[in-house]
């Protein structure tokens, strides 16, 4: 086995970081000693000190009469070991009375006993009442969260999305939980001062106080400083072994949907016999989880220090007692020893958990920073804040433009940009086909035309560096985003089931949806994507007969809809959409690749005959009826509208892409029926 590590330094942007080797780990981390990290604390608290007084104002706002309980509580559980741990003392010192007197003094020590078991009742209420209290406060909390980041995402332009301000990393249920980790934080302080506390107050009598509380603390401080962790650094780790990658895909292929195809293909012997190879190179190299490799120390030094260090107040009990027996009380002993092993736990945790308050903070932070509520979007006026109303001309087909218009997708990789300087115009009403081989941009173009994306900067040689969308010869992005999605609707190739959702009526047959509801027991209430949570304990796979075995294979059992009917059941909801009658530009892109022939047929006739008042945008591979009714029909190639007119004007041009392609699709059905 070969756990120790390996060192060497890289720096990226001034700040240093080391790679270090584990095993089959691999640990990029930036050089930060413990200084480092708490004055970084230090330097963080200000900025974020706002937010937290933020966020417990609104969850005051939200329960006034909850949330104030709620802190009392949590500050009590801070301090109720340190108040039992006294009341225990008094119940040892009353003994310890009795015992040096020689004399049963019952009501001292049934006095002691009553106080003690009346602390401790309350304290067993009070947690238990603060869980209730606490489920409550939670469930306002995180549907308060979950609204205001709902209706950011909701409320977003769809053509930002791609800009990493517009991503939202959080979670409702995050913000709770930050609230709890600060809460938690402030709570474990609270348990260490009074335990510092009572250790004052017990050692008082010893003249000792001050040096015994120091001498409890040394041991978590110390232990904290030489206990290597990787949880509080800023770090990256990254499995490099070929050889384990190897064996967790060999693993991976006994699951059950790879099942069929191994044994297909008779691939078991191949799979165990590169298994035990693998293993056997992985011999000398240890697979063990990062964070105990790392947290090894590589000497037993640091462990026997802190051991002693550990056990130092007893020592000093002991030295105590030796100096003057007299004046020692065992009681005081037994205290202070239990104080001293509870302090350092919580000096320990509140040590190690004060990256887990900051990160709490910080992501009340981004919770905040990141839901922040835009100016209104101009729902009702709209001229007011400069913003155009797309549905002012509803009855008549939108006019696109495009003008040099180039487009390519955040990070890629490719060569080329995915539409390239692109100038085109679609007059209201027109009914549009865009055809064009794999990957030469028919998709990105009609996202481009419902401003899903905004256009990008050409790379090079264009006359116009940015190009501009144009919607009734408005630039795009002048319109409110809400106004324009009123009067658009889109059916893409992307059959997402909306999960939760029902089919509808008069849509779902327009769709040719109707055989697939029929099908179904629970017709139109079917939920199409059923999404709720369900756990099952000790119901054996092998109990077939088993009552509960049953309900949970019912529960299992999936929604079988196949590709063809997800897409009839997607076009449903284009048609509701078209029902609402604000509608004046359908973007429609492949939506029959999964279709059946008649399927198909129904689909396009019906979406033609929503032609009126609408201008029509299609993107499809099939050649035919669709082309030949088109009043417009673009040709695309490498990001480029190389041809447009009538499928007429194009088949005349002999040495066409166009042509090219449709003699394609068209010969393959001379070539079955001859
Ligand atoms: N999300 C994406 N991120 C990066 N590149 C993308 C993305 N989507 C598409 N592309 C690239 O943009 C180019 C145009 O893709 P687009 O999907 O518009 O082509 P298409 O003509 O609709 O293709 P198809 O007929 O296969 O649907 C392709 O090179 C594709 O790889």
């Amino acid at each position: 086995m070969d756990p120790s590590p390996q060192k060497n330094v890289g720096s990226v942007h001034q700040t240093k970081y080391t790679t270090e080797r584990y095993g089959i780990w691999e640990v990029l981390m930036v050089d930060e000693n413990y200084r480092a990290q708490y004055l970084r604390f230090i330097h963080d608290f200000p900025k974020l000190l706002p937010y937290l007084c933020r966020l417990f104002q609104d969850i005051y706002s939200l329960s006034p009469e909850i949330f104030p309980r709620f802190i009392c509580l949590r500050l009590w559980l801070g301090c109720q070991e340190s108040i039992k741990l006294h009341f225990s003392g008094e119940v040892l010192r009353a003994i310890e009375q009795c015992l040096k007197e020689g004399v049963a003094d019952y009501y001292a020590v049934a006095y002691a006993i009553i106080l003690r078991c009346g602390v401790a009742g309350l304290a067993s209420f009070f947690s238990w009442y603060s869980q209730q209290v606490m489920l409550g406060l939670q469930r306002r909390v995180t549907s308060h969260f979950q609204l205001r980041i709902m209706s950011t995402v909701l409320g977003r332009d769809l053509a930002d999305k791609n800009s990493p301000s517009a991503q939202i990393n959080v979670s409702a249920k995050e913000a709770w939980t930050a609230f709890e980790e600060v809460l938690q934080h402030i709570s474990t302080v609270l348990t260490v001062v009074s335990q510092l506390g009572l250790i004052f107050y017990v050692s008082a009598q010893d003249k000792g106080g001050i040096l015994f509380a120091l001498l409890c603390l040394l041991h978590p401080i110390v232990s904290t400083l030489v206990t290597r962790s990787l949880w509080n650094k800023v770090c990256i780790v990254r499995e490099t072994s070929r050889d384990q990658q190897r064996i967790e895909a060999l693993t991976t292929l006994i699951k059950p949907e790879f099942r069929q195809d191994v044994i297909g293909n008779n691939l078991q012997a191949f799979i165990l016999s590169e298994y035990q190879e693998t293993n056997e190179r992985l011999r000398n190299v240890s697979v063990e989880q990062i964070w105990r490799l790392y947290g090894t120390p590589s000497s037993p030094a640091s462990g026997i220090l802190t051991t002693f260090l550990s056990d130092l107040p007893l020592i000093y009990c002991a030295l105590t007692a030796l100096r003057d027996p007299k004046r020692t009380s065992f009681a005081s002993i037994a205290i202070l020893q239990q104080s001293s092993v509870l302090l350092s736990r919580w000096v320990a945790i509140a040590l190690s958990g004060s990256e887990h308050f900051r990160s709490g903070m910080k992501h009340i932070q981004d919770i905040y920073e990141s839901t922040e509520k835009p100016g209104k979007n101009g729902i009702t006026d709209l001229k007011q804040i400069g913003l155009e109303d797309a549905t002012l001309r509803v009855g008549e087909g939108i006019e696109l433009e495009l003008r040099n218009v180039s487009f390519e997708y955040p990070g890629t990789k490719a060569n080329r940009e995915a539409l390239r300087n692109i100038s085109l115009k679609i007059k209201p009403g027109q009914f549009v086909v865009l055809v064009g081989a794999n990957g030469s941009g028919k998709s990105t173009l009609l996202k481009t035309l419902c401003r899903f994306f905004h256009p990008t900067a050409c790379r090079s040689g264009c006359s116009d560096v940015s190009g501009q969308v144009l919607l009734d010869s408005i630039p795009a992005q002048l319109y409110s985003e809400s106004s324009l999605r009123r009067t658009m609707a889109v059916l893409s190739q992307e059959n997402m089931l909306y999960p939760g959702f029902t089919c509808l009526d008069e849509a779902v047959r327009k769709a040719g949806a109707d055989r697939v509801v029929n099908r179904m027991k629970q017709g139109m209430d079917t939920l199409l994507e059923p999404l709720f949570s369900w756990y099952q304990y000790n119901v054996r796979d092998k109990d077939t007969d088993h009552p509960l075995k049953k309900v949970l294979q019912e529960m299992e059992r999936p929604i079988e809809v196949s590709g063809g009917e997800k897409q009839r059941i997607v076009a449903a909801r284009t048609f509701m959409r078209l029902k609402s009658g604000t509608i004046r530009f359908l973007a429609v892109d492949e939506p029959s690749s999964a279709l059946d022939a008649e399927g198909e047929e129904l689909l396009l006739s019906n979406l033609l005959r929503e032609r009126s008042g609408k201008t029509i945008v299609f993107v499809t591979h099939r050649f035919g009826k669709l082309t030949r009714q088109a009043d417009l029909i673009l040709c695309m190639k490498e990001g480029q509208v190389i041809e447009s007119g009538t499928h007429q004007e194009l088949m005349n041009n002999s040495e066409g892409e166009y042509k090219k392609l449709y003699d394609i699709q068209a010969s393959a059905f001379r070539d079955e029926s001859s």
